[in-house]
């Protein structure tokens, strides 16, 4: 199967994150080992939200773990502000400063539940060296940036609800001023209300600073909320990429209209628009089509069997007998 590289930042901008060819292998095996990340390429401009989508498994964690040096890179490479940091330790990315950082989907993962919410914001600043007082006052004015009282920093992660802690993981995250923050399936935790609420806090930081975000998720609804542009990824390939409108609402690829079929539409507006698009179109959802090994049933008849399902048959392969809700085959 064969590659395609996410689509270039606007013209002229240089960008902040360029992977290029990613390479991530566990196990032993060395070059023999299977590629969780499978030559993996994708920018992000300034200030552009960039969606990593794709099911339990496909790689979206291990991309945003090298990218943070968290796991060991076999192939390609990551330029960050126009830096190779491949390959970079601990030491030499500390001296990116407070430029990339990280919101995961479990806030106890970050927040030492000995610490109090003040020391665990301090913490980064201090590793910069810079006093304690200052940094205990920066802590506060973050906790009132992301909606959470100042007096919060003398009290325990225990003390707050999940939507809370993911507020003061946020806080966390951007107390450093970073340039780009990866999101790891930040909200996937979290009831619906409070996922809207944690979004919401993700854009107004985003439009305030001019922040860039790398949003990891396998629901590709709350992934459009946020990015202008998606990379969809199956198993640990990008199979297509592009506007987060053009994706959603035209996906080329049968996986990617896959999981646009499984997201719930959380915009009642947009289901409309989307049942009344599907009707004018004169195709009718079909119901499951199964394609384990035999292909699809509809293939002779389905117009996206003739354009797509034949040139990208591994795809449909990789679907691995999965049994997807195919909305184009023709009754
Ligand atoms: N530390 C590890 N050792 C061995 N294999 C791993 C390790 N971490 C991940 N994998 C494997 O790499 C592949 C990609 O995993 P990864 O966690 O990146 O996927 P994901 O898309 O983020 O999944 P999820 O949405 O469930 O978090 C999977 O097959 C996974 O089992």
């Amino acid at each position: 199967m064969s590659t395609i590289a996410a689509a270039p930042t606007p013209t002229g901008t240089a960008p902040v994150l360029e992977v290029t060819d990613l390479v991530v292998r566990y196990g032993r095996g060395g070059r023999n080992a299977p590629a969780a990340v499978d030559r993996v390429s994708l920018r992000i401009a300034p200030g552009e939200t960039v969606g990593l989508v794709g099911e339990s498994g496909s790689g979206k964690t291990t991309i945003g773990k090298a990218i943070l040096g968290l796991t060991r890179v076999a192939g390609g490479s990551i330029r960050y502000g126009g830096r190779d940091i491949t390959h970079a330790g601990p030491r030499e990315r500390r001296s990116l400063g407070g430029e990339l950082r990280a919101i995961f989907q479990d806030p106890f993962s970050s927040l030492n539940p000995r610490r109090t919410i003040g020391a665990s914001l301090a913490e980064p600043l201090r590793i910069q060296g810079i006093p304690a007082g200052e940094a205990l006052q920066r802590a506060r004015d973050m906790l009132e940036s992301v909606g959470l009282p100042a007096e919060a920093v003398s009290r325990y992660p225990r003390q707050f609800s999940g939507g809370q802690r993911q507020r003061i993981a946020v806080a966390r995250a951007l107390i450093t001023q970073p340039e780009l923050v990866i999101c790891d399936e930040p909200v996937s935790s979290l009831d619906l209300s409070t996922q809207a609420q944690v979004l919401n806090l993700l854009a107004d930081l985003r439009a305030d600073r001019g922040l860039s975000y790398l949003f990891i998720a396998h629901d590709i609804a709350v992934v459009s909320f946020l990015a202008q542009r998606v990379v969809v990824l199956y198993r640990g390939q990008v199979m297509e990429s592009g506007p987060s409108r053009e994706v959603t609402e035209n996906p080329r690829h049968p996986f990617t209209q896959a999981l646009t079929a499984a997201s719930p539409v959380p915009r009642p507006a947009e289901q409309a628009e989307r049942r009344a698009r599907r009707e004018a179109s004169g195709v009718k959802p079909a119901g499951i089509v199964d394609t384990a090994g035999v292909g699809c049933p509809f293939a002779n008849r389905c117009p996206l069997a003739t354009e797509l399902c034949r040139t990208e048959r591994p795809a449909l392969r990789a679907l691995g007998g999965a049994e997807v809700a195919c909305h184009y085959a023709t009754e």
